[in-house]
């Protein structure tokens, strides 16, 4: 009888969003024998659709018009990237099966290398009734042309206040329970301030500082109980209550990986997955499942780990990763944020300044009543450690910041002293009139 060989690829990338699709491109082109495992039809990509949606609502489309624009957007015209590039690209659920072993239905490959990027789920408290009533994760949401008249939002981190604003927009009475006393409560205090204020002027109900204790179906709605005692009534419910890695098809202990259900994969700076005795011989990772959080940070690991695959050692700098809520107005946060400095014990030097002292900010908010945010307040701070007198942080709130953020984003990767900074002239009317006098301000506090 004869042998069947499993098929061997170079690498095996397990899961082609927004980490493993561009890794297994690069591999490819970099004459590899890739393949790439793919569970979904199409690969996930939750920023897309969440962005398209708000790029409609700021343009008053209908939502019939916002849903078709999402879709075409989320279907292509990329989709076909891994093959062009002559990536093999394996459809379904894969799992790790032994060391250089995947495993992906009835097929088995085996490879030099494996690349983890399978991503995060969407976490759904454990509240009584939650699970039977109508419900939507932000994935699903996402993927459905359905306009709730009732929406109650769970969770006011950076997706429950982006899909908020989404639905308010287009006309769905919207109610926000955040546990915290405050929105995007990682932060620092004034972005969530702020975009609540212009969610609130939206019609957004904000419920801070409770949580839904039960649920009731109430056909053909349904029914929340708060902690604070009060009642809630919805067509629908969006659970944005947070994400965690997707780590259960990974059989790593074998490579001496423990793995916790729930907890990022462990990688160091060169994005290896380490076991506990360092790191493991032919394993990376990038994106979600390493606990990095955004679409930015999941590309740039993956560059890092194709790297990796392909002898050169590029060490990943976490230094200046954005953190973005591309809301209106959009959230805009680098660095180090006022709370982890609190928490390294820090010395940090703050400087601010809002947006409307500006020319631009002065210009704009006369005759808002037709904006989306309804001329929400918009504000710059930013931070520098006193003992180095380096900026090593920043948050903004205001139209588009995470544009006109970049320099700062740059400032905090280079190292760029302050006298160098503040020697920097901004065009007017633009909101760097807030960036160059809050540099001034932090320069002359040092
Ligand atoms: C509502 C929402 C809005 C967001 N908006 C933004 C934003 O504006 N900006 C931003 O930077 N980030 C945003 N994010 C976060 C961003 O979507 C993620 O950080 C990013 O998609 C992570 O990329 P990833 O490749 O690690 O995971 P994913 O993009 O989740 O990709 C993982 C892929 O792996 C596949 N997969 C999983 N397990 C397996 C397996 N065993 N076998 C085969 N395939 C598998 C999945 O099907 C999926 O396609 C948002 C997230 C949400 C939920
Ligand atoms: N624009 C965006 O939406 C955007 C942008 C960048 C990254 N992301 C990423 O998307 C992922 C998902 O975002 P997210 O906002 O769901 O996660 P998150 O962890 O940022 O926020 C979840 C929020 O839900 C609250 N919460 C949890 N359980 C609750 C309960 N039972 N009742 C009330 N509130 C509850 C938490 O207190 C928290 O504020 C994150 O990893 C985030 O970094 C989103």
């Amino acid at each position: 009888m004869p042998v069947t060989m499993n098929p061997h690829y170079d690498v095996v990338v397990l899961g082609g969003g927004t980490a493993g699709e561009p890794a297994a491109v690069e591999l490819a082109e970099a004459g590899r024998d890739v393949a790439l495992v793919e569970g979904r039809g199409t690969p996930y990509r939750a920023a897309l659709p969440a962005a398209s949606l708000l790029h409609s609502a700021r343009r008053g489309e209908a939502w019939e018009t916002a849903v078709a624009r999402r879709d075409e957007l989320t279907a292509g015209p990329d989709g076909a990237a891994p093959e062009r590039a002559g990536v093999t690209v394996l459809r379904g659920y894969g799992r790790i099966t032994g060391p250089g072993r995947v495993t992906v239905g009835e097929t088995t490959v085996t490879c030099d290398d494996i690349v983890i990027c399978t991503g995060s789920e969407p976490v759904v408290p454990g509240i009584e009734g939650l699970a039977d009533a109508p419900m939507w994760t932000a994935d699903e949401a996402l993927a459905v042309p359905d306009l709730p008249r009732r929406l109650v939002v769970l969770g006011g981190g950076g997706a429950g206040c982006a899909l908020a604003q989404v639905y308010a927009a287009f006309g769905s009475q919207v109610t926000l329970v955040e546990q915290a006393g405050r929105l995007l409560s990682a932060e620092a205090p004034f972005t969530g301030e702020i975009l609540g204020d212009a969610l609130r002027r939206m019609g957004v109900d904000l419920r801070l500082g409770t949580e839904p204790v039960k649920v009731e179906r109430t056909f053909p709605g349904v029914r929340l109980w708060l902690s604070d005692g009060g009642a809630l009534d919805a067509d629908r419910v969006l659970v944005a209550a947070g994400r965690r890695p997707r780590t259960e098809d990974l059989a790593l202990a074998e490579a001496g990986v423990d793995l916790t259900p729930g907890e990022p994969l462990p990688v160091d700076e060169y994005c290896r997955v380490l076991g506990v005795e360092g790191p493991v011989p032919g394993l990376w990772a990038a994106g979600d499942v390493t606990g990095r959080r955004t679409v930015h940070a999941a590309a740039y690991q993956a560059r890092v780990a194709a790297a990796g695959v392909l002898g050169k050692r590029r060490e990943a700098d976490y230094r200046a990763l954005p953190r973005v809520v591309p809301t209106s107005p959009a959230v805009y946060a680098v660095g180090v944020s006022p709370q982890e400095a609190a928490n390294a014990g820090m010395d940090l030097l703050c400087a601010g300044y809002d947006l409307a002292a500006t020319t631009r900010g002065r210009v704009e908010r006369t005759g808002l009543t037709g904006r989306m945010d309804g001329g929400a307040g918009g504000r710059v701070e930013l931070y520098a450690d006193r003992s180095t007198g380096l900026l090593v942080g920043a948050a903004a709130v205001g139209p588009y910041a995470e544009e006109w953020m970049g320099e700062i984003t740059m400032a905090i990767r280079a190292e760029i002293p302050l006298a160098v900074l503040t020697e920097v002239v901004h065009a007017v009317p633009a909101y760097g009139e807030a960036v160059e006098a809050s540099l001034r301000e932090l320069a002359a506090r040092l």
